[in-house]
């Protein structure tokens, strides 16, 4: 049996997929993923999913690049993924913490508009106060423009995809940050292009 042994750094990763609806889907994946700079992250493909592992930073921008590459056509593409910081065994890749902070993908990606929204949800794992932790999270999202609803099990954002990955970005930051030994994880199935109507009304 494999031994799984402890990282030290806090590494955040993600695991996700882009599925872009259409016949060209295999192109329209393959060509978002080499569009995108990688060089300042830990990243796998296979034939399910990316995993992509670093800075927190640099691995939001990738996310977020490769959604945007994949959509920026107007297929209706739908990212899902799931972000994780304080996996114990995670340490393959600690070296890129040390990549310095600046973001390579960045200016592509806000040169490209993208109208995104998201259902994310936030687990801040072992957590007995989770419920809390969660609660002030929402109350985060409220304080960005982003913010359009509370659904079951999950909270609503509609904005540009650099606004929703941004909020995204700020929420796992800080989570992570308020539980700084702790393990946590968050879920996001972003859309753009649909063609069925947003139910973006707020309830507020
Ligand atoms: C980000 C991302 N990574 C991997 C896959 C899995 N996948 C499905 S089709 C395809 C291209 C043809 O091999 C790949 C790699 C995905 N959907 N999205």
């Amino acid at each position: 049996m494999n031994q799984v042994s402890c990282g030290t750094s806090r590494i955040v990763g993600v695991r996700f997929a882009v599925y872009p609806m259409s016949d060209q889907f295999a192109d329209i994946i393959k060509s978002a993923l080499k569009q995108v700079d990688t060089s300042k992250v830990w990243m796998q493909t296979d034939d399910i999913t990316t995993c992509v592992r670093g800075r927190s930073e640099h691995v939001f921008d990738v996310a977020e690049a490769v959604f945007v590459q994949a959509a920026k056509n107007g297929t209706h593409t739908v990212f899902n993924g799931t972000f994780s910081i304080g996996c114990p065994g995670d340490s393959e890749g600690d070296t890129y913490m040390s990549e310095d902070g600046v973001r390579l993908n960045k200016e592509a990606s806000s040169q490209t508009e993208v109208e995104a929204s998201t259902h994310f949800a936030l687990y801040p794992m072992n957590n007995p106060d989770y419920m809390q932790v969660i609660a002030d999270q929402v109350e985060t999202a409220k304080e960005h423009s982003t913010f359009t609803k509370g659904v079951h099990y999950a909270s609503r954002l509609d904005g540009s995809a650099n606004d929703v990955f941004g909020t995204l970005e700020e929420i796992f930051v800080d989570t992570a940050q308020s539980s700084s030994h702790g393990h946590v994880t968050m879920t996001a199935t972003v859309s753009a292009n649909s063609p069925s109507q947003k139910d973006n009304k707020r309830n507020d």
